[in-house]
């Protein structure tokens, strides 16, 4: 492991060993099959496999316009795809019912809080539509980021908004979480907080965790499974620090690369053709081989999110 990629005081959620327990798999939180979505003539998701297991912290990366808030709504079953299956909890998306539903936590892109009432009112009625309400939570974390109770939601700041609305989907203590761009409007230290608050979540109740983001050192100070989205399909889901200890981009003639693949049973994640027949591959070698003696370049994250997205 990269000891400057991961501090010692690097934020662990629990669950990261889920990804490679394959042999005791548990049912998936989310399931996506073969997903093909469109507007219009433009095709966002093409036959996108994906699954979510119990437990999970996923962060969901890519550029702008690649589909991942269409991705997160299609998981929710706000948005149906013309094609593929998507299951919450076992059941069509599109169709679960009350006690799945109570089960959810979700944050968008675009704060749907209602802006006539006050923070108060909002929990008050939010508290009626569920089963669950961890008034403790709420009022521990209204405390600690400072959001006044009794003024209207209009006059809270953008990153207050976001914060109540972050509250508002932690309350009812959700098995599954989704945030789109949960901190695009938070401050350094509220996005310490957020995290923290996160990995608690995972630690505490095993919450599975998807949330999309741009910024790449939050990441890096959380040892979260990512998910890299291009291309209408997740071309890539792995913990950080596996992607960084097992990613190397390799350059030379194609043959040589092949055969070079094929000596190190490594996984070709992207090809790019040089000039002279030389090409650059990014590979990913298997787990705990050790690293060939030949010239292979290591990535970081921006490296990763530049290739891989
Ligand atoms: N309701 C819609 N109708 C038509 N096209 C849409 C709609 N919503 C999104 N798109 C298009 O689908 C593509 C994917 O958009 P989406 O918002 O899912 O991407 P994103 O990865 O979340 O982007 P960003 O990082 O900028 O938030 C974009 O090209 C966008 O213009």
């Amino acid at each position: 492991m990269n000891a400057s990629t991961h501090p010692s005081s690097t934020l662990r959620p629990a669950d990261l060993s889920l990804h490679s327990r394959a042999a005791q798999q548990p049912s998936a939180s989310a399931q996506l099959s073969a997903v093909n979505l469109s507007y219009g003539s433009q095709a966002v998701l093409r036959d996108l496999s994906w699954q979510l297991l119990p437990g999970q912290v996923v962060g969901l990366l890519g550029r702008n316009g690649a589909g991942k808030t269409t991705l997160l709504e299609a998981l929710l079953g706000l948005r149906e795809p013309q094609a593929g299956r998507i299951e919450l909890f076992g059941q069509a998306a599109a169709r679960i019912d009350d006690a799945a539903r109570a089960r959810i936590g979700y944050v968008p892109q675009q704060s749907d809080l209602f802006e006539g009432f006050t923070p108060a009112q909002l929990l008050a009625y939010f508290k009626s539509f569920y089963p669950r309400w961890n008034e403790a939570k709420v009022e521990g974390l209204l405390s600690r980021w400072e959001i006044a109770r009794d003024k209207p939601i209009a006059r809270l700041s953008g990153g207050q908004q976001q914060r109540l609305s972050i509250i508002r989907a932690l309350a009812h203590e959700p098995d599954l979480l989704v945030l789109d761009e949960p901190v695009a409007s938070l401050d350094p230290a509220g996005r310490r907080d957020f995290l923290r608050e996160l990995v608690d979540q995972v630690l505490d109740r095993g919450t599975t965790v998807v949330f999309s983001t741009h910024i790449l050192s939050d990441l890096e100070r959380v040892a979260f499974n990512l998910a890299f989205m291009s291309e209408g399909q997740i071309s890539c889901q792995a913990p950080l620090d596996e992607l960084i200890e097992q990613v190397r981009s390799v350059q030379g003639s194609t043959a040589q690369l092949q055969s070079l693949v094929g000596r190190l049973g490594a996984q070709v994640l992207r090809r790019h053709a040089l000039e002279d027949g030389q090409a650059r591959w990014l590979i990913r070698l298997p787990a705990d081989q050790p690293i060939p003696a030949v010239e292979l370049q290591a990535l970081n994250l921006e490296d990763l999110f530049m290739e891989l997205t």
